[in-house]
């Protein structure tokens, strides 16, 4: 129990060093507006926490367990310095790429992006979702938690990086991301929002669970709204396609069909160890 009180007191600090940087970093000498100095990364948390004057909150999303969703992530300050950010790597100039992956150490701006990732996890409200207080109860519950407490504490967070940018009518089909990343996937929206659309990916036996009535395969979506976040682990993330349909009929909403723009994302995922990578070498 004591040790339990550590490491609760241990992440907390180290999710305010993550937060607000430590005294040592203030020094800033990177001229990316995204992570340039200390005070503008404190006026992006500024933004963040005070943005809408109300803490961040978060979403179960219901009926696809481990699928949980903030609405407001990023305010449009940050969503335009975020876009900023990207543009200014120089991936998608010219026009013939719509995809930009990377690996291993990441862009200043999506180790930031990471860092907040986990501070909404952390300080986040997930005392509003809706129908989840009777069954779940309060906060401090580990199901209660957006992302499981051990991949919140990873380090690092994540080492992969995709940035999709979408035209209107292209989207993404449905599929269960690739069993080389490990569990809990963060997928940040920008610009145009859309339906995400969750379908149970296998049938076990005997299983009727993300089945409709007649056992049609349910299909549960999710609107994601420029700025929002989605984080995928459990179930959600291997048991659950997710898919994006932006063709013409898809992309409903409260009966409208969504007006389309121009859509970009950052999915932030970590790939899984090899079994021998932390054995010490003689
Ligand atoms: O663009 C998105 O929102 C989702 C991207 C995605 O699912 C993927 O790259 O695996
Ligand atoms: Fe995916």
């Amino acid at each position: 129990m004591e040790d339990d009180d550590i490491d609760a007191r241990e992440m907390q600090r180290r999710a305010l060093e993550e937060a607000f940087g430590e005294s040592s970093d203030s020094g800033g000498d990177n001229d990316d507006e995204f992570e340039s100095s200390s005070s503008s990364r404190s006026s992006l948390l500024h933004c963040l926490k005070q943005g809408d004057g109300v803490p961040l909150s978060w979403e179960m999303v219901d009926g696809v367990k481990g699928l949980w969703l903030c609405r407001g992530f990023l305010c449009s300050a940050q969503q335009s310095s975020l876009l900023s950010a990207i543009r200014r790597e120089g991936w998608f100039d010219g026009g013939c790429h719509n995809q930009a992956m990377r690996f291993g150490d990441l862009p200043g701006w999506a180790v930031e992006i990471s860092g907040l990732v986990r501070e909404a996890v952390w300080f986040g409200d997930t005392s509003s979702g809706e129908g989840k207080e009777s069954s779940l109860g309060n906060h401090h519950q580990e199901a209660c938690w957006p992302l499981p407490l051990d991949l919140l504490w990873r380090e690092p967070l994540f080492d992969q990086l995709i940035v999709n940018v979408y035209n209107p009518g292209e989207g993404i089909c449905a599929h269960v991301d690739l069993m080389r990343f490990d569990d809990g996937i963060a997928i940040i929206s920008l610009e145009s929002a859309c339906v995400m659309h969750f379908t149970r990916s296998k049938q076990e036996e005997g299983n009727n669970e993300g089945q409709g009535e007649e056992g049609s395969l349910l299909r549960v979506p999710v609107f994601l709204s420029p700025g929002s976040l989605v984080l995928m682990s459990g179930e959600a993330r291997y048991l659950w396609k997710h898919e994006i349909n932006r063709k013409q009929g898809f992309q409903l909403w409260e009966g409208e069909e969504i007006h389309q723009q121009r859509r970009t994302s950052v999915t932030l995922r970590n790939l899984c160890r090899s079994p021998n990578e932390n054995v010490k070498a003689d």
